[in-house]
């Protein structure tokens, strides 16, 4: 399984082996080493982690070996396994609406890779005018929030729409829709939870010290995510990618407060206090009146690692459908019914057309619902 607190592999054990001449249990060198000794010791630890952080790097990059070599090879064997271990929420539709018999369904949207395709700039990450209305659809007949990484006013200039609940910062920052809706009850209005509000001043800090250090990185990009930093290097040169690696986390060093974690082709800087999308997950249906119900059906849709603490809660909780947005094979915690993939390996916007159809699907599915004569 995907877990969100190993998202980058921990260098000091692969450096700590690195040292060690092979069958041994003890170093060679002398404690505390010499000077000279202990710079090469350092040179070599920054390799090694640096490589380390590659790796996980390279990991995080859809377009990289594996998965362009899949993509090259058609349908594997692995993937074959994984479609049927995770079938399509489209194929299994019944299963949903069957599912929520009885139940509220709430939505729960992911934003970039979900909603709106990865592009290099961050900045220009739209989201579609006829994605915006289907979500707008499902917000006139679900309550529904968006939960994504990114700051929540940036989040909510990309989708505009005020009907809903936003969870910006990983979902550190919390607020109820500015616009009222049926699903809307008044105390929503007055929503605003932001459990980690000590560290905005920190945060600041740390914004503007990546921002100084990284910009000698041509394509590296810092972003302000009010609660959290990310540092981008989608369009950095591979050959850099451990040189940033080790800059991020000699600015993070005077910072144990904060915690690095990864998501695709970028270094997500937050506060190491216990919250994340699950969380927010939980407390927004708190917020609804949902907290221990039985008669509720969270609808999760996300891409990212960080989306897999919002599947552990449903996971736990046993209640609600996971929906992994993903057309490479990936352990997820998505319960019940994930992922949105295809039989077939297909380009993102293909993803975003289905997670549009899934939307609709549930929308179309509400109306006729409500409308049937109950004979
Ligand atoms: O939780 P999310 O809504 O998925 O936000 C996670 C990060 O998304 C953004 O970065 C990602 O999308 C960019 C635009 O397509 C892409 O360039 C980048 O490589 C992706 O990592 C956002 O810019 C980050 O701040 C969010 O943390």
């Amino acid at each position: 399984m995907t877990k969100q607190s190993v998202v980058v592999p921990a260098p000091e054990a692969a450096t700590a082996a690195a040292m060690m001449p092979p069958n041994t249990a003890a170093p060679l060198l002398p404690y505390p080493p010499p000077r000279a000794v202990r710079k090469r010791y350092q040179q070599k630890i920054d390799h090694v982690a640096g490589s380390c952080w590659v790796d996980s790097m390279r990991a995080s990059s859809p377009t990289h070996a594996k998965a362009a070599a899949a993509l090259a090879a058609g349908v594997d064997d692995e993937h074959a396994a994984w479609v049927v271990k995770h079938p399509s929420a489209l194929d299994k539709f019944d299963q949903v609406v069957a599912a929520s018999k009885g139940k509220q369904i709430v939505v729960f949207l992911d934003y970039d890779g979900t909603l709106s395709p990865i592009v290099d700039d961050p900045d220009a990450a739209y989201m579609s005018d006829t994605m915006r209305r289907a979500v707008r659809s499902v917000a006139k007949h679900f309550p529904t929030a968006i939960v994504s990484g990114r700051c929540r006013d940036k989040v909510f200039q990309f989708v505009k729409l005020a009907e809903l609940y936003y969870a910006g910062s990983h979902g550190m920052d919390i607020k109820g829709p500015a616009k009222a809706s049926r699903h809307t009850k008044a105390k929503a209005k007055r929503v605003l939870f932001q459990p980690a509000s000590e560290f905005l001043p920190m945060i600041q800090q740390v914004h503007e010290s990546l921002l100084e250090k990284t910009k000698c990185i041509p394509g590296a990009k810092v972003e302000n995510n009010k609660f959290c930093v990310s540092v981008h290097f989608r369009c950095v040169d591979e050959k850099s990618w451990s040189t940033l690696a080790n800059m991020v986390k000699s600015v993070l060093k005077d910072y144990p407060k904060l915690k690095l974690t990864q998501g695709r082709m970028v270094f997500e800087v937050r506060p190491t206090i216990k919250w994340d999308k699950g969380k927010a997950l939980e407390f927004l249906l708190e917020s609804l009146g949902f907290a221990d119900c039985s008669d509720v059906l969270p609808v999760y849709i996300g891409d990212d690692r960080t989306d897999e603490d919002a599947f552990k809660v449903l996971r736990k909780r046993g209640q609600g459908i996971g929906i992994l947005v993903s057309k490479y094979p990936k352990d997820t915690n998505a319960p019940l019914l994930p992922p949105l993939a295809a039989a077939t390996l297909t380009s993102l916007a293909r993803f975003l057309l289905q997670v549009m159809e899934f939307l609709l699907r549930l929308v179309e599915w509400e109306r006729l619902t409500k409308f049937r004569p109950k004979w």
